[in-house]
């Protein structure tokens, strides 16, 4: 591979033009009206103390007791400008994640269907989750037809007695059928070449759009790329998403960040050597590792520790060395990790990715003898799949690789997939941990919450993972 930063794959005559321009479309009937949204997310609690600078002795009680002052000005508003979840008619339960339950609902004034996802309120005395906060404010900026659509944000008053007076938010999102991670491991989904690419077309769009917005997602997996009705593939989860500082803004220190974001199987060799001061180009990893699973069904590469992720990385992609990604040596946790007695790093291993995948990425609609091996995917595939960050392409120049603009080329949407699948994935797969489950390695730690007890042990519940190279 070349130790060039990523140009090869570049359409020849790239342009903006060639793209197809994100449709414009007119600002979306939120429902959550400015007002309320500077109540909910950019107000300041109108306190007694409102304003006045603690005095120092006092200012841990005196925050205390703001805080308290704020969660009772939270349980006793009325919300006048944010819907009431009453609105919405929950039908099932749709998602159990991490951070909160999710529900099928439909709207009872317009039939609309929508996700509901509740936001947990783990710490209530300080009301509204920063978290969530910050996925709201994100989610506001990234309207696009390849990114899910939140329409609004509704309340409840909670009437359990334990939690009697209680606010509870809750996210409502236009509702998706499909999870790429449901319909990959779904036998009878068959995808053709043109599905691939147009889905993968959608799902680099969307990262596009992310990256120049400046946010990082820092949880690309299948499981989080969701596939509506109509056939539009939508980036979704921003729950581990943040707005980034550019590389060359100014002179300024580059900004640390939490290491630990990603789900292991998809987590790039720069966040396992504990990197801080990554880029976009993580999530570019994670396209590609998506990519890949298009034409395997399942993760390429499934580790039980960050140890062994490093190994199924170096068994699949090359030893991890000087030679292809020059600065490798200065991660923090490069001494630590080829000084494992079986090391994390082991040499000598060349790159097999494109050998593993040629018999697999083929031309189809011929007969199978002349199917021949489309050359400019697993270009495309071998450069998401760089060691080095910085041979990686950006989103915007993936989007602009050859591969897009051959034939067969891209379509508006995979419609005619899910014409074949007569039921929405969620409803035969929830509670069974088949959609909950597969890829779901939280061992990642959200900003803000304490790390759930697998987080800690890093270990994949059992029968969760293959120790394999798909
Ligand atoms: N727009 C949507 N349409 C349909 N289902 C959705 C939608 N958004 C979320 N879901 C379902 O809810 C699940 C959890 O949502 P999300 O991933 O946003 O929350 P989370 O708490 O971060 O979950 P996880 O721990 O699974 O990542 C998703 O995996 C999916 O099954």
């Amino acid at each position: 591979m070349s130790s060039q930063p990523y140009t090869a794959g570049l359409h020849q005559s790239s342009t903006q033009s060639h793209r197809q321009a994100a449709p414009k479309r007119p600002l979306p009937q939120t429902g959550v009206n400015e007002l309320a949204k500077r109540a909910l997310i950019g107000g300041t609690p109108n306190t007694p103390n409102g304003g006045a600078t603690p005095n120092q002795a006092n200012f841990e009680i005196d925050v205390k007791q703001q805080l308290l002052n704020y969660q009772k000005l939270f349980d006793q508003s009325l919300y006048p400008y944010i819907n009431d979840v009453s609105a919405y008619e929950k039908l099932s339960k749709i998602g159990q994640g991490t951070f909160g339950e999710v529900f099928k609902a439909r709207c009872k004034t317009t039939g609309r269907m929508v996700a509901l996802k509740k936001i947990l309120m783990e710490n209530e005395k300080e009301g509204f989750p920063i978290t969530a906060l910050r996925e709201v404010k994100m989610l506001e900026q990234l309207k696009h037809q390849n990114i899910t659509d939140l329409i609004e944000v509704c309340s409840a008053k909670s009437n359990s007695a334990t939690t009697k007076d209680r606010t509870t938010f809750y996210l409502v999102f236009a509702f998706c059928e499909h999870d790429l991670a449901g319909l990959l491991s779904n036998p009878k989904v068959r995808m053709s070449l043109v599905h691939i690419k147009t889905m993968m077309k959608h799902l680099i769009t969307g990262l596009n759009k992310l990256h120049r917005s400046r946010i990082l997602h820092r949880d690309m997996k299948a499981a989080n790329v969701l596939i509506s009705r109509e056939g539009v593939l939508k980036l979704a989860d921003f729950g581990l998403a943040r707005p980034f500082v550019h590389r060359d803004t100014s002179g300024a220190p580059r900004p640390l960040y939490t290491n630990r974001v990603v789900t292991l199987w998809y987590r790039p060799p720069e966040l396992l050597l504990g990197d801080r001061q990554y880029s976009t180009k993580i999530d570019v990893w994670g396209a590609g590792c998506i990519m890949a699973e298009m034409w395997t069904r399942q993760p390429i590469m499934q580790g039980d520790t960050e140890q062994k992720q490093l190994q199924l990385i170096s068994a699949l992609c090359g030893s991890i060395n000087t030679q292809v990604w020059p600065n490798c040596e200065k991660m923090p946790l490069w001494n630590a990790m080829s000084q494992e007695p079986n090391s994390a790093l082991p040499q000598g291993k060349a790159r097999v990715l494109k050998h593993k995948m040629r018999a697999l990425m083929k031309f189809d609609n011929v007969p199978e003898s002349k199917q021949a091996t489309d050359e400019d995917a697993m270009n495309l595939l071998e450069v998401l799949l760089a060691i080095d960050p910085d041979k990686r392409p950006s989103a915007d120049e993936a989007e602009d690789d050859n591969w897009f603009f051959k034939e067969p080329t891209p379509r508006p949407n995979v419609g005619d997939l899910m014409d074949t699948i007569p039921t929405s994935q969620f409803e035969y797969t929830v509670g069974k941990g088949a959609h909950a489950g597969r890829g779901r390695h939280h061992n990642q730690q959200r900003p803000g919450h304490p790390a759930p007890r697998q987080q800690v042990s890093n270990a994949i519940p059992a029968g969760q993972y293959r120790d394999t190279i798909f």
